[in-house]
């Protein structure tokens, strides 16, 4: 298939309001056109050495920063473990670091997301946990959106007894633009289950999360 028409997945369970896939993909050369109209209206000139190449190593940068769109982050979590000795108790999978952009302003966000679930008989292999995190960083977001579609997926997917998120991260347009408040860090949370609850079960993911840390 066309690499350029490849399926996208930008539908996610907890957002009817998104378009169904596949949403029409402009070329290649259509989408270097418009980073060379970019680079002419901030004021340089496309044609020059250093920049003749640019629209280029944007567009295949853009599809790695992007790539989350053609992810269908519930497929991995198909696999899944029972060999577990009978543990039922929480898993956290903590500081999985990341980077998006936010919907607004096209500029990076990054951080640091903590998930933990309560399984149910089976348990999921813990990459898979931080794939899920790049398959929906990888794409324009609000944190809120980030941490929300996380934390559906986790639980309409494995079903566990609990699913706890938070989200610490910066964003750079408040810090290199607008209002300029470098070292602002915005955090979100949002739980499921036994972690929504209950809240001395919340209180320990809050603990775990501190653990070990002076
Ligand atoms: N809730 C939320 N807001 C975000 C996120 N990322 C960026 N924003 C905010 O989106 C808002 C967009 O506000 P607008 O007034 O439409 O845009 P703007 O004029 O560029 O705003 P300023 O950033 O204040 O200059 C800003 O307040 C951003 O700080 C996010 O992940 N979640
Ligand atoms: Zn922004």
């Amino acid at each position: 298939m066309d690499a350029s028409v490849a399926p996208l997945f930008p539908k996610a369970k907890d957002d009817p309001s998104q378009p169904p896939a596949p949403v029409a993909r402009p070329s290649r050369a259509e989408a270097e056109a418009a980073v060379r109209t970019l680079i002419a209206w901030t004021g340089d000139d496309p044609a020059r050495e250093g920049l003749i190449d640019t629209p280029a190593r944007v567009v295949k940068a853009y599809e790695e920063l992007y790539r989350g769109y053609r992810e269908d982050a519930a497929a991995f979590l198909e696999r899944t473990f029972s060999e577990t000795g009978g543990y039922d108790d929480m898993v956290l999978v903590r500081d999985i670091p990341f980077h998006s952009h936010c919907e607004h302003h096209m500029v990076p966000f990054f951080g640091k997301a903590h998930i933990a679930y309560v399984p149910v008989d089976r348990v999921v292999g813990l990459s898979k946990i931080a794939r899920i995190v790049d398959a929906f960083a990888r794409r324009l977001q609000t944190q809120e959106h980030l941490t929300a579609q996380i934390i559906t997926t986790i639980d309409d997917v494995l079903k566990p007894r609990g699913v706890a998120v938070l989200i610490e991260a910066e964003h750079m347009c408040m810090t290199m633009r607008g209002v300029q408040k470098a070292g602002a860090s915005t955090l979100t949370t949002q739980f499921t289950g036994v972690f929504r609850d209950d809240p001395a079960e919340q209180a320990r993911f809050m603990t775990l999360l501190r653990q070990g840390r002076g």
